[in-house]
């Protein structure tokens, strides 16, 4: 999989500043960002997140997930700590891409749970590929990851390919009337540990 550094850069935000790298996916033309605070590089576990793109939830709003309020988390967190890696991965509707997460939206609207949609589609229910993170980590010298996640595929995945999960954090914000379905979908068809804890809670070796 080749994923080439492009360029760096300051980037300001309400939480503190971060440097933001830009790669490009060779195969896809995709453009994926990842922003770091600190000293990544040191061999030390990193605060991280592998953080799929959501336009809906990142960027318009949308309360039908929990996309926008754990990407908020996830850089307070991060800015809090002084030091991490927030990896936002092109990873629209979990591969599917916007407009085809607008058509599951739209089963979804009609009964469908989130597994459903896609399958209804002719898609499998999660088509992402965390391959893309390793040559990124790679070139930002990241070796062990404190991850925020409730997701276990994303644990696999990085252990996968030979980066350490030191922790596993939970990251459960934003639960509103209009994501509890798909919530409760994830909790029970993808596996998403969504249990009462919470971030402060976590014990460390939570993995
Ligand atoms: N196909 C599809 N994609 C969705 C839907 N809702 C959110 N997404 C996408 O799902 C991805 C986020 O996945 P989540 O399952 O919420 O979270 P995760 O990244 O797997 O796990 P966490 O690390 O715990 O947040 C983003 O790419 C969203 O665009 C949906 O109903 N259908
Ligand atoms: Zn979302």
């Amino acid at each position: 999989m080749t994923v080439t550094f492009v360029a760096s850069s300051q980037l300001p935000t309400q939480w503190g500043t971060f440097t933001m790298h830009g790669f490009l996916e060779e195969a896809t033309g995709k453009e994926h960002v990842v922003l770091t605070m600190g000293n990544v590089s040191d061999g030390q576990p990193v605060l991280g997140r592998l953080h799929s793109e959501c336009l809906t939830g990142d960027a318009l709003f949308s309360l039908r997930c929990d996309c926008g309020f754990q990407l908020e988390a996830a850089l307070k967190a991060i800015a809090d700590e002084g030091r991490g890696a927030l990896l936002y991965l092109r990873q629209e509707g979990r591969g599917i891409g916007l407009m085809n997460k607008i058509r599951a939206y739209h089963l979804q609207d009609g009964g469908a749970d989130t597994v459903e949609a896609n399958e209804l589609l002719g898609f499998g229910a999660d088509q992402r590929d965390y391959g893309i993170c390793k040559p990124m980590l790679d070139h930002l010298g990241i070796t062990s990851l404190k991850l925020l996640t409730n997701n276990p595929r994303k644990v696999k995945a990085i252990q996968g390919f030979g980066v350490e999960v030191a922790q596993r954090l939970p990251l459960q914000f934003g639960k509103n009337p209009h994501n509890a379905k798909y919530l409760a979908t994830k909790a029970g068809k993808l596996g998403h540990m969504l249990g009462q804890l919470h971030q402060a809670e976590t014990e460390p070796g939570d993995v």
